[in-house]
């Protein structure tokens, strides 16, 4: 699908989606509880379709009620020995990071596979894992499969590949017969979404300790109890129409939880930073989804701004290598980004010419950040296999006509 904008300023009142990562924790909270919970506000992008179907091949039951998920969970239950289940975690990261140490935990390992750039993001912190406990893993033909007994011990792994390794091990200790320890050899990042996984899991009565640096204690033989839970607006989708508000729209951005454990929620102070005049410098490391909306308003700070996006380096293992992605499709509309191994140097507009074609890179944040930027172009731009939103945000080129963009849709 493309979608051609034809620039204008956004107005109006806009309720970003229920958080995807909020409720890929629920749903993975309840489907290992004891009961069934309730869960409000879940909304099915790509993304937490994976984790349902998934969940429902480890042997939890997932139903609509109303507009409520009820989840029944496993409840310590646990099987194997017989077939491995088969886990499709279409394009969805946290989805196979979450579940690869749970199917260990609760049916004796998995046979996952996954589409478009999944299958080559990284898992070598897991394997190093696997290979130091006798846990048997074979990558071949696009499936990951893992077998095997996760046994209660330490857990040492790297904190700066992806923050998704820890909360997996998160998950799956509390159900070993025996206490664990997950210790980091290099400094967390990403570190708010390991608190909210945290977060989640206490909802649930699973209790788990962070020492606040490089060591979680996790006591074992816990079941977490069905709870009552609402996913919360997703800051980091709403960032885009924080960019969009940054760029002149007029938006009156609902619903959002202030307090949010979400660690994007920090875009509202990075907002100012952005419009305050002179050189800004913005380390990403705890927030690396902004980046590409962070990316649409530096572009446009205005003539001459310069702005440093540092310690980005995992933005290259995301759905796209978003350092080259960002910079591809902001300089074709006519940006000055500058690229390099960790960091985004960029050098603001006052507007954009556009008028040009560019790809989503079958990714959700990319296609989302050439929308916002577009917003600001002179010609009309042509966003490229646009469905991509549907990972995170399906609703969101209806949000965007809806809110007065321009659009135009061919297939
Ligand atoms: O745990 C999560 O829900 C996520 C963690 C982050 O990944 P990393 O920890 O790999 O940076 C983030 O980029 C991703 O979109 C969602
Ligand atoms: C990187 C993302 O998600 P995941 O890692 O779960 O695929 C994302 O939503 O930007």
């Amino acid at each position: 699908m493309n979608v051609t904008i034809t620039p204008s300023l956004l107005h109006g009142a806009v309720t970003p989606p229920p958080s995807k990562s909020q409720a890929h924790r629920l749903l993975l909270a309840a489907a290992l509880a004891d009961g069934t919970s309730h869960l409000s506000n879940v909304a099915f992008s790509q993304d937490i379709q994976a984790t349902v179907r998934c969940l429902e091949a480890l042997g939890a039951a997932v139903r609509q009620e109303g507009d409520q998920l009820a989840v029944t969970g496993l409840a310590g239950r646990t099987a194997s020995g017989g077939a491995l289940p088969r886990l499709d975690c279409g394009e969805s990261g946290s989805t196979l990071r979450f579940l690869i140490p749970v199917a260990l935990a609760v049916r004796g390992g998995g046979v996952f596979t996954g589409h478009g750039r999944l299958m080559e993001r990284p898992q070598e912190p897991y394997f190093a894992i696997f290979r130091e406990k006798g846990i048997a893993y074979e990558q071949q033909d696009g499936a990951l499969t893992v077998r095997g007994q996760l046994t209660p011990g330490v857990y040492t792994l790297p904190g700066n590949v992806s923050s998704q390794f820890v909360t997996g091990l998160l998950y799956a200790l509390p159900l070993l017969h025996g206490d664990s320890e997950i210790r980091l050899t290099t400094p967390l990042e990403s570190a708010d979404y390991v608190r909210m996984t945290m977060d989640a899991l206490s909802a649930f009565g699973v209790a788990a300790e962070y020492d606040g640096d490089r060591t979680f204690r996790v006591p074992g033989n816990q079941t977490g109890h069905a709870a009552p839970m609402t996913v919360e607006a997703d800051w980091s989708n709403a960032a885009f129409w924080y960019a969009a508000a940054y760029l002149d729209s007029t938006l009156d951005i609902q619903g959002l939880n202030y307090q949010s454990a979400q660690g994007d929620a920090c875009i509202g102070m990075l907002y100012w930073t952005i419009a305050r005049p002179g050189e800004a410098e913005i380390d990403v490391s705890g927030c690396p989804d902004l980046v590409p909306p962070l990316a649409a308003m530096a572009a446009l700070r205005g003539a001459g701004r310069i702005t440093r996006l540092v310690n980005a380096a995992r933005l290259r293992i995301k759905e796209s290598d978003r350092l080259s992605t960002v910079t591809e499709v902001l300089n074709a509309l006519g940006a000055e980004v500058e690229e390099y191994a960790d960091h985004l140097v960029i050098t603001g507009k006052d507007s954009l010419p556009g008028g040009v074609a560019v790809s989503g890179h079958n990714d959700h944040r990319i296609a989302m950040m050439a929308a916002i930027a577009a917003t600001n172009c002179a010609a009309p731009v042509t966003v490229t296999g646009a469905e991509c939103v549907r990972k995170s945000y399906p609703t969101f080129w209806d949000e965007y006509a809806r809110l007065g963009g321009q659009i135009s849709i061919s297939q």
